[in-house]
This record gives C-alpha cells, structure tokens and sequence, in this order.
C-alpha cells in the first residue's frame, strides 16, 4: 500500500497570530504570520504603502524559505494590516525596530535574519544598529536608509503617488500607485488590486494615521547612513534597477557604509525584487542564509 503525503498551501488565516507587546513606553497588540519550525527564524517587514502587510507583500517568498527548513514570521508593523493604530511623530523606521524588539521578546526568539522591504529595510537597520546582539543576518530590499538621492529629484513619482493614495484611497489611485511598485505592470491582476484594496479600505484609521504622522514629521525615514558603519551583520542588498519609489543609488550607500554588504541589481524591475523576480530572489536568499 502506499501512502500519499499532501501538503497544504500555506494561507494567510491559518498563520495569523496576535500578541500584546511592551516595550519601553510602547505598549500595543501586534499582529504577525508565523509559518514553519526551523532552528533558525527569518522576520519579514513589509514596505510602507497603504494596505501593505507582511503577507502581502511575501506571499511568494515564505513557502521556500519554510520548505527550506526556517521559521518564518511576517511583521505587520504598528499601524498597518491588522496590527494597532498608532500615530508616528518620530523615526518610523525606529518605532518598527522597537516593536521587532518586542515581538521576539515575546516569542523568546534571541536572534533573528530579517528580510526588510523599504519601510521594512530602513527598519531593519535601525533594529541592527539599536539591538545588533539580536541579529543574525540582514537581507535589504529597495530600502535600508532614508535620505536624498543624488540622482533622482526627491519625493520620487512613487513616493508622491503613495502619499497621494494615503490621501484619497481610491482603485484609480492604487492602480495608478501599483503600475509604478514593478517594472512590467501587465504582471498585476485585478485580483491582486481587489485584495489590496479590500486591506486598504479595511482600516481607514491606518490610513487617516499615516497622513497625521508624516504632517507632524515629514521625515519618518530619517538618513542613517552616518552610523551605517556600525552594522557588522552579514548583508545583502538587492535593489531594482527600475525603482521608481526608493531609487538605485540608495543601494550604493549602504554597501559603502556597512562593511559586510553585498549589492545584486535586477535588470527589468522596480520597487518589488520579491515579488516580480520571486523564483531568483526566493534562490539568493536561501544561498546567502546557508553560506
Ligand atoms: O519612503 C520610503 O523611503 C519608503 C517607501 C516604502 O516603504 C514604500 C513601500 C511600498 C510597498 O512595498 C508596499 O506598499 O507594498
């Protein structure tokens, strides 16, 4: 007789978990996916636009990584998806580092690789040069710093497009706003702007939240690049050639500044390596973790 082993895709519900964090003055519920029993854990922070989560921006990344043999948790920062509200008149990119600090606490997790999308990168810096006993390696994706770029005129058209869906969330918008996340918008489904949507309309507080906090501080991604030699931790920057949001020569930053980085430049893409050349990034990632 033989058996036959079938295993489920994993899904966005059956990974849901929340947890209460305090950390400091910061006292909030976090919502976050956690997939997979590996020794080793990859945290993933997702980027910054409006109805953005972990799962929605990973959702091709986080099957091969826990096939692989990794834990795999998706962060939904404060004031995204279904994690708490919360108005940021600071440095975003610290407020999530504080929360990442809370969330492993609360999972007993001492040390974790971290996979940072934009937000999610600038992010992760700022958690490697706050708490960087707590992290293993670093994997940064069209973010890492904020800052001008010595190229493009700064807000980019992405960024103005984003802060105008904040603004008016509306589908023309985000259709208008997605086109410009990737290199070759003919690979968006209606499906994927109906989920995206349907997560950005589900918290018009979240929304309402972004626009206060960036008219109390504009600077929310403050320039790190200053302190970027600090950050000892193996790194991987991977960039779009095409990024229209956070453009290429922020790439070159941060491997000057952190003394262990490595830079691959996909040709044919934009604000979304993770997404657009998933297969690829999906194959980078793993070899870089194991070696
Ligand atoms: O302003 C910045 O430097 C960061 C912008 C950013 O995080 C944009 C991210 C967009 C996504 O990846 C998303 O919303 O899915």
């Amino acid at each position: 007789m033989t058996t036959t082993v079938t295993t489920e895709p994993l899904s966005e519900a059956q990974t849901s978990r929340f947890v209460r964090i305090q950390e400091g003055d910061l006292n909030l519920q976090l919502h976050y996916n956690d997939a997979g029993e590996g020794r080793e854990t990859v945290v993933m922070l997702h980027g910054s636009g409006p109805g953005a989560s972990g799962w929605a921006n990973f959702n091709r990344n986080v099957e091969p990584l826990v096939a692989a043999g990794y834990r795999v948790i998706l962060m939904d920062c404060p004031g995204w998806s279904k994690s708490d509200p919360i108005v940021c008149t600071g440095s975003r990119s610290e407020l999530n580092a504080r929360a990442l600090k809370g969330l492993i606490d609360a999972l007993a997790l001492e040390r974790v690789h971290i996979i940072g999308n934009s937000m999610g990168g600038h992010s992760a810096v700022a958690f490697a040069l706050a708490y960087p006993e707590r992290v293993g390696k670093l994997i940064l994706m069209g973010g890492g710093t904020g800052g001008p770029s010595q190229f493009v005129p700064m807000p980019t058209e992405g960024i103005k497009l984003l802060d105008g869906l904040y603004r008016e969330p509306t589908i023309e918008n985000l259709k208008k706003m997605m086109a410009v996340f990737v290199f070759d918008p003919s690979s968006l489904t209606e499906a994927l702007f109906q989920a995206r949507l349907e997560n950005m309309l589900a918290r018009r507080d979240h929304l309402e939240n972004f626009v206060k906090s960036q008219q109390a501080n504009p600077r929310q991604f403050p320039d790190q690049s200053p302190r970027l030699g600090e950050i000892t931790a193996p790194a991987l920057v991977i960039w779009g050639r095409d990024d229209r949001f956070v453009p290429l020569d922020g790439s070159l930053r941060l491997i000057w500044g952190m003394p262990n980085a490595e830079l691959h430049v996909f040709n044919r893409c934009g604000h979304w390596a993770q997404w657009e050349h998933a297969d690829k990034f999906n194959r980078m990632v793993l070899d870089f973790l194991a070696h």
